[in-house]
């Protein structure tokens, strides 16, 4: 463990400072896409300025064939594309891959000034971390970087959920969290089969009717709720990333077609506190945009309440509901989103803009 006075130390002569805080950049859709895949790649820088983050993908999914070509596609788009408000991230092989000191050793040197983050797959502890932190450091130094690249790992085995805390902590670079619903899933042998979202057979029943004997009718029709299966691991993630300063994210819902039930568990991920999630195909893009910004009411409810809440102290009654100092802060954060979210969507801006400091809804 690295002293306190030290953590913020470049790991390397004449890599640039780590970041003392991490920026909130809007970040709603992971747009992944595979560079080697010709059809996929032609259509990037079509899409910057339409997504948050477009990533190149390099580990799974990419055929073992295909990964230099994968490599090689990546460094020609970055080069080739002017990204403007975009983010570009890659996700590299896993660590003990046989491609991964390459890719980074390429990426970094190669592109290093267009790259934002670099998301480690499958990272089982701090140890993990530390490897990549100093070998970023080492690669910025030698390609003469003037801005660190960040990381942000996948959690995706049972180890790296144990581990949560010290891998939110293991680097300043440490950017957030995503899940790896597939590999977790393996990991700890849990018995679904699906990339991400619920399952039928994980739900409560309703109690069974009762006689007047007070006898159970346990045949009798119930209804059933269908329960969330990722709500724990989410919810360790989203504690985790707040006290270490860093973002949650859900990760990829498979079932492309379920345009709705995706929509559902990025809603629910959103509300746990996630900034936002990964897309795997064009149309997710829009249902992660739209879940992770805060809708007009919710924002015109929250600069009604900062307005009535005057200098924050105290409580008062707004609607029959009881606000005070806890409840602005809540809605100190949805304004935040919002007004972060203005910046680079101009139109949330026109919608958001309709909304007066006082929360009334003007145009
Ligand atoms: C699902 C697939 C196979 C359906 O691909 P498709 O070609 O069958 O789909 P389509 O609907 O026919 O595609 C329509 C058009 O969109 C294009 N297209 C399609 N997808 C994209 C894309 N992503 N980006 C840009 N363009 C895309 C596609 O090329 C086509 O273009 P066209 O109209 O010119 O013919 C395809 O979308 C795909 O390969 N997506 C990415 C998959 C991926 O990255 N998976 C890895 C992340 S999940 C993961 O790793 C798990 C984890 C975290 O590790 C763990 O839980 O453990
Ligand atoms: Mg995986």
């Amino acid at each position: 463990m690295r002293p306190a006075k030290d953590f913020f130390a470049p790991l390397a002569v004449g890599a640039p400072a780590p970041l003392r805080d991490i920026p909130a950049r809007p970040s709603r859709a992971i747009h992944f896409f595979d560079p080697s895949n010709a059809k996929m790649a032609a259509k990037v820088p079509q899409m910057v300025g339409t997504v948050d983050v477009l990533l190149g993908n390099l580990e799974d999914a990419v055929k073992a064939d295909n990964k230099l070509a994968a490599r090689q596609g990546l460094v020609d788009i970055a080069k080739s594309t002017d990204f403007g408000p975009t983010q570009l991230w890659t996700r590299i092989n896993a660590l003990d891959s046989p491609w991964v000191l390459d890719d980074l050793t390429t990426l970094v040197t190669e592109v290093g000034d267009k790259l934002d983050v670099v998301m480690v797959p499958k990272v089982q502890g701090a140890e993990d971390i530390h490897y990549v932190d100093r070998l970023l450091a080492q690669l910025e130094a030698k390609a003469g970087l003037e801005r660190p690249i960040l990381v942000h790992a996948i959690l995706e085995t049972a180890r790296g959920v144990a581990n949560i805390e010290e891998i939110c902590g293991a680097s300043p670079r440490m950017q957030g969290l995503s899940l790896g619903p597939a590999d977790l899933a393996a990991d700890r042998r849990m018995k679904t089969t699906r990339v991400g979202g619920g399952h039928p057979g994980y739900l409560v029943r309703q109690d069974p009717p009762r006689n007047e004997l007070g006898v159970a009718d346990v045949e009798a029709q119930r209804t059933t709720y269908q329960q969330d299966l990722w709500h724990y691991t989410i919810a360790r993630m989203v504690d985790a990333c707040a006290m270490h300063g860093i973002y949650p994210y859900y990760g990829p819902f498979g079932d492309i077609a379920d345009t709705v039930a995706c929509e559902d568990q990025f809603r629910n991920a959103f509300l746990l506190g996630c900034v936002g999630t990964w897309s795997l195909h064009p149309k997710q893009i829009a249902i992660a945009n739209r879940v992770f910004s805060p809708s007009v009411e919710d924002v015109a409810h929250a600069r009604r309440v900062v307005a009535a809440m005057g200098d924050g102290t105290g409580a008062v009654m707004l609607d029959g509901k009881m606000e005070d100092d806890a409840s602005l802060k809540q809605c100190l954060v949805m304004v935040r989103l919002a007004e972060q979210l203005a910046e680079i969507d101009p139109e949330l801006k026109a919608a958001y803009d309709a909304v007066g400091a006082d929360g009334e809804v003007t145009a």
